[in-house]
Order: structure tokens, then sequence, then C-alpha cells
């Protein structure tokens, strides 16, 4: 039988994994929320390097999770709960309250976001259910409601969460994806690869967000640029020793993760980080998720975290102008 699929948060990344998802044969339902009408009316257009252009995919779609669990046949559940909405840890009500009428006894909780320490609020919530974390590359903007465009990257690495709970689910996952062409990769331990993906967004989402810019553009902007980014980078690197994560995080991550932007100055195809996009759109930006937490946990640590709080704190104040700005 067809996987039953719910997407939570029709954004940039849930649009693409609604269409890749689709594509695998699965039955999608797509919880929208300001792109509602737009979606309802014309489905999601999307456009991607990876996996081509004019690409159309018309889920089901619902207002909320309530909406989507009313909308299922008498004893039927969601097969997967996609959560690809940004990550606000403790906001209230939380993600985690959000899904909670769509999430059926066996149902499978795939967290497709940034940042780290994100999962326990599912894990707490649902303690029988299968989580799957999933750390991804994918440069993808909604530039209008419905209206997808998405850059030349396409990886979704995934694990059980906690780790060993459940460890067949990420490969049946993973699977699924594959044959909707999309690229996936599984893991034993997930949080290594959460934190060198944490190299690339301590760095390069408050950077875009606070120089309104792309990576390229930040790199060719002055000399001292790409010292700098790497400077954040290894800060990073120094925290995620501290926890154990140096194998995978230590210089040379931070090197090839820097390089992969590097590599693309002369092509000149920036990405503007999914930050940038939050200003551009006077959203909340996921600066805990991505900088509190880190931040928080060099100072326990006792590492010099001096480019990383700086950061933090313009960041926050930028997400705090904002929000006023939103309210006046
Ligand atoms: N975009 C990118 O290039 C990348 C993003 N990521 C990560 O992926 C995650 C998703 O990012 P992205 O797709 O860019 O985010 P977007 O802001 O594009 O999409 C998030 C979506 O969630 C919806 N949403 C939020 N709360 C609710 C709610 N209560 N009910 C219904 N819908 C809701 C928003 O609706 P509304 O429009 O109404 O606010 C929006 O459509 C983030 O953690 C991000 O850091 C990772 C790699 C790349
Ligand atoms: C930098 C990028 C695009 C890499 O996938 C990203 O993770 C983001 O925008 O949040």
């Amino acid at each position: 039988m067809m996987p039953r699929v719910l997407i939570f948060g029709t954004g940039g990344i849930g649009s693409a994994y609604t269409y890749a998802l689709t594509q695998a044969g699965a039955d999608v339902t797509a919880v929208c929320r300001s792109n509602y009408e737009a979606v309802k009316a014309r489905g999601l257009a999307i456009d991607s390097i990876v996996w081509g252009h004019d690409l159309h995919v018309h889920p089901n779609v619902a207002r909320t999770c309530l909406e989507a669990a009313q909308a299922l046949p008498e004893g039927e559940i969601y097969d997967y709960i996609v959560v690809t909405s940004k990550a606000f840890p403790a906001s209230k009500p939380s993600t985690a309250d959000n899904i909670k009428p769509a999430v059926g006894k066996g149902t499978t909780i795939v967290i497709i976001q940034n940042g780290i320490r994100i999962e326990q609020e599912y894990s707490a919530a649902f303690p029988d259910n299968p989580i799957i974390s999933c750390v991804v590359y994918l440069p993808v903007t909604q530039t209008e409601p419905g209206i997808i465009k998405m850059l030349n990257l396409e990886l979704l690495e995934m694990g059980s969460y906690p780790q060993g709970r459940f460890p067949e689910a990420p490969q049946a996952f993973a699977e699924l994806l594959g044959k909707g062409n999309a690229t996936a990769k599984v893991y034993e331990d997930i949080q290594p690869r959460r934190w060198s993906k944490l190299l690339v967004n301590c760095a390069w989402n408050p950077i875009c967000a606070l120089t309104l810019g792309s990576d390229v553009e930040f790199l060719t902007s002055s000399k001292g640029a790409e010292d700098f980014v790497f400077s954040v980078m290894m800060e990073v690197v120094a925290i995620a020793k501290t926890l154990g994560y140096g194998e995978l995080v230590n210089e040379k991550e931070a090197r090839r993760q820097l390089d992969r932007a590097v590599a693309r100055v002369q092509s000149n195809l920036g990405y503007e980080a999914s930050m940038l996009a939050d200003v551009r759109n006077g959203r909340r930006m996921e600066v805990e998720a991505i900088l509190g937490g880190v931040v928080k946990i060099g100072k326990e640590k006792g590492v010099v975290v001096e480019k990383l709080s700086a950061l933090y704190t313009l960041a926050t104040a930028l997400d705090s102008n904002i929000q006023r700005c939103r309210k006046d």
C-alpha cells in the first residue's frame, strides 16, 4: 500500500520533499498556512537544478494537522509526519503540540530541520513512536506562495533518535525517498553529522542574514572574509571536540565545508542561507536552534566562543527588531 505522508510546514524544504515523496508513490498531504490558497488552487511549481525545471505536484492540502487527521479514512494513520517548519525550541505551542492530532500509533516522525538538540520535544511527547532526525543540504526558497526555487545540491542524512531506537525506521524512509530520486544516507549516529552541518549554519546563516547577501557575495566582499568564516567554523570544531565528535568535526571538515562555498565563487552561484530568507520575509529566525545552544555548550565547556557569541548577539538583535517591526 502507498505510504501516507503528512508534511508539516510547506515552505522551501517541505515543498521539495512533497515533490520527492509524491514521485516515490506516497500519498502526500501538505499542511499549508500562508500559502494554503495558492497550493490548494495550483499545487506546487518547482524549478530545480538537480531534479529539473517546470516540475509540478498537487498534494492533498490541509490547514492544520487536526484537519489532516479528520480527512483520514476510518482506522487509517499517517505512516510518516515530516516536520519541515522552522525549529523554535521552547516555543508555545510547540511543534510537537501542533502535530499531535495527526500522530497515530506507529506513525514515524521525521524531523528535517537545522540546528542541534531539537529532537527532545518529539521524543518527550511521543515516546512510543519512531523518530528520525535528519540533516539536510538543499538550498531552496519559496519565492512566491507555491513557487519553489531549488539550487544545485540535494542530500538528506538521517538516523534514529535517540540512537539505536527503531533502528530499521531510517532505512525504510531512505528507500522511499530513493524511489523519488532524492538522495538519502543513513547513519547509526546522526549527531556528528548535525555538528558538521552546524559548521555551515553557525557561520553562513547569521553572516548572510546580517550582511544581506549570499555566501559567495560575502567571500568576495573583502580579503579577510574567508578567514573570518573559517575562524567561526573553528570555534564550532573546538566545541564539537569537547563532545567527542572530533573524528568527523575537525579542521579538515571545516575546510571541506568552507571550500564548498569557495568552489562556487567562480560560477557566482551563491547560496542565500535560510536566515536571510527569513529577514527578507520579516519572519522569525532560528537563532536559538542554530546559534544559542552552541554558544551555551561552548561556554559550559570553557571553549573560546568569541565570534560565535558576537554572531549570536547580533542575530538575536536583528531577530527581535524584525519581530518588533512586524508588530508595529
Ligand atoms: N531553505 C533552505 O535552503 C534550507 C533550510 N533548512 C532548514 O529546513 C527547515 C525548514 O526551512 P525552510 O523550508 O527554509 O523554511 P520556510 O520558512 O520556507 O518554511 C517553513 C514553513 O512552515 C510553515 N509553518 C510554520 N509554522 C506552522 C504552523 N503552525 N502551521 C502550519 N504551517 C506552519 C510556514 O508557514 P508560513 O508561510 O505561514 O509561515 C512555512 O511555510 C529549517 O530548519 C531550516 O533551517 C536546511 C537546509 C536548507
Ligand atoms: C546553507 C544551506 C542552504 C545549506 O543547505 C542551509 O542549510 C540553510 O540555508 O539553512
